[in-house]
């Protein structure tokens, strides 16, 4: 691989185990960054907002919530798992009037560093612990002595080892369990960026969007296109996390197979190839990164609108009936620790 990859033998958990880590959210990852630090032997305390919903939630695991100022003061090592768009005034208002030599800071994600919206002094460490998936796993995968792989970085060395640091806390999470990659702010910023608007997220919902109105106007039955063009692509991706695009096709008849290789170039074409330049383009430029605050600061307009479109899709009206008969589908997300 040409990347670098750290296990558990290469990081010092005491490195970190002396230390007070305040984790800023308790949401998916704040939860499960903090409950595992805790289990690792970490001295963690929670900052939250005093009206936050997640205060109760941290408080009956038994871990000390302060708000973020609080938390911020006393710890040494600040971790940052509030919203990216929360983050910069969280910053200013709470977290750098109690930066000293010395301390600390982290993050789950490049954003707010890599687009300068957060610009801490020179004199503490500022590094990111990235896990590679939602915060629910990072946590079952810790509780069962397992881990889920992380992307570490390091922005900003001013005591000479804040990538021992940074490696100390992924081991606390149980990240080098699995493998801690070594990356930049700036990669992983663009990389994620990229990957949920063009592929996982933006690309994937349209696709299926798009499939369901294709069929459904050319008179097809709504419930019959659901199948086609949502339900059974949860058991296409699992073929391909398992043993990649090669499983699935290893596992799919020859005529699906025939059709994937001659008609799926044709939809995903050099035209869409090129779209998704121009959209890394911009998050390479900083366009998204400031359109995207800038359309916050305004109250979200545009998120509210597109997100009220997108659940008034007819999709959805016909994937909620279909869901309510089959019993093992709409389980609801819930915590495990
Ligand atoms: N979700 C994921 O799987 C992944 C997320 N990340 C990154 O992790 C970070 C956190 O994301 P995620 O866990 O999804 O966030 P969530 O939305 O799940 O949780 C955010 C938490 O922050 C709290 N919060 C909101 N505003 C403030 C504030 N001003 N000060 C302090 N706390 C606040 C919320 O409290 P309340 O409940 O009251 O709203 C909540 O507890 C982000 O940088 C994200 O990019 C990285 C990898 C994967
Ligand atoms: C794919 C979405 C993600 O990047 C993630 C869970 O990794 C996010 O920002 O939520
Ligand atoms: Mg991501
Ligand atoms: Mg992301």
């Amino acid at each position: 691989m040409s990347v670098e990859v750290f296990y558990d033998d290469d990081a010092d958990l005491g490195l970190i185990q002396g230390r007070t880590v305040a984790v800023i959210g308790y949401g998916s990852q704040g939860h499960a960054h903090a409950l595992s630090l805790r289990d690792s032997g970490v001295d963690v305390v929670i900052g939250l907002p005093a009206g936050s919903k997640s205060r109760p939630k941290a408080e009956e695991q038994g871990l000390r919530v302060r708000t973020p100022g609080e938390a911020a003061a006393e710890a040494d090592i600040i971790m940052i798992l509030a919203p990216d768009t929360a983050q910069r005034a969280l910053y200013t208002e709470s977290i750098a009037p109690h930066l000293a030599a010395g301390k600390a800071l982290f993050f789950g994600h490049g954003f707010n560093i890599r687009y300068g919206l957060i610009q801490p002094p020179a004199d503490v460490d500022v590094a990111m612990v990235a896990p590679k998936g939602p915060g629910h796993l990072v946590r079952r995968q810790y509780v069962d002595g397992k881990g889920v792989p992380c992307l570490v970085a390091v922005e900003q060395d001013a005591s000479g080892n804040a990538f021992g640091l940074a490696l100390a806390y992924t081991k606390a999470i149980g990240g080098t369990r699995a493998g801690a990659i070594r990356t930049t702010f700036t990669e992983e910023t663009e990389t994620d960026l990229f990957g949920e608007q063009a592929v996982l997220c933006g690309g994937a919902a349209a696709l299926v969007q798009t499939g369901f109105e294709v069929l459904t106007e050319a008179g097809y039955a709504p419930e019959v296109a659901y199948f086609e063009c949502l339900h059974e692509l949860k058991l296409i991706v699992d073929l391909m996390y398992e043993g990649g695009i090669a499983r699935m096709r290893y596992s799919i008849s020859d005529t699906a197979e025939y059709g994937d290789l001659s008609r799926g170039p044709r939809v995903i074409d050099s035209q869409v190839k090129e779209r998704m330049r121009t959209i890394l383009g911009e998050i390479r430029s900083g366009e998204f990164a400031r359109e995207w605050v800038a359309e916050d600061e305004a109250g979200r307009p545009n998120f509210a609108k597109w997100r009220a479109e997108g659940a008034a899709h007819p999709i959805e009206e016909t994937g909620s009936k279909l869901r309510g008969m089959m019993s093992w589908v709409d389980r609801p997300i819930t915590e495990t620790a």
